[in-house]
């Protein structure tokens, strides 16, 4: 009937949550999702880098219960785009999120389905309410990994294929040493 309580220690300086599950993103699992595709193509013919590792603590998908997660997200740029998370909406869509900055800088892309975009800058102490609805991917734009802690609903899912299909309506750059939030040439709406 009651499930156990319990603690378990999350390293601020690496990320990683003892006896959590590790999911390893490299470059080669992101077919698509960068604008140049060359790039994308020679960086992963030379190193195929890790973009992103997961470390997350999930229950079973019932309504009511909570999953969370921290993500070291690396730096690194694809062409002139900088690394991020695939990006999801929540397979129930209506299940909101809480992100936690830890270490590094980046920011977070939020986005609703008929493509009205945010992005809310991250450094460490940084809380970011992802609203229900709304799909959201963290981008590193900094020069060492960039590692957050993520609340989720157990039930929320994720649906991938959307973002997968049509990307983000923008994109982080590096534009003259700067970072530039700008309108994606690729977006289909
Ligand atoms: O699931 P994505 O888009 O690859 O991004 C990874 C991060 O997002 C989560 O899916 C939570 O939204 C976590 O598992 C992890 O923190
Ligand atoms: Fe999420």
């Amino acid at each position: 009937m009651y499930k156990e309580p319990f603690g378990v220690k999350l390293d601020f300086e690496t990320g990683i949550i003892e006896n959590a599950k590790k999911l390893v993103r490299k470059l080669s699992d992101m077919k698509g999702y960068f604008l140049d595709e060359q790039a994308w193509k020679e960086l992963v013919e030379k190193e195929d880098p890790v973009v992103y590792e997961v470390y997350a603590i999930e229950q079973e998908e019932k309504d009511g219960d909570l999953n969370f997660a921290t993500t070291v997200l690396y730096p690194g740029k694809v062409g002139k785009e900088f690394f991020f998370t695939k990006g999801h909406y929540h397979a129930k869509a209506d299940r909101a999120e809480i992100y936690f900055a830890l270490k590094g800088r980046g920011g977070m892309l939020l986005q609703t389905p008929e493509g009205k975009a945010k992005f809310i800058e991250m450094v460490p102490g940084t809380v970011v309410y992802v609203p229900p609805y709304w799909a959201h991917r963290t981008v590193n734009t900094g020069n060492e990994p960039f590692i957050f802690l993520a609340v989720y609903p157990a039930d929320a899912g994720h649906d991938y294929g959307t973002i997968k299909e049509k990307g983000f309506s923008k994109i982080v750059v590096e534009e003259d040493g700067k970072v530039v939030v700008k309108d994606n040439p690729k977006w289909k709406e």
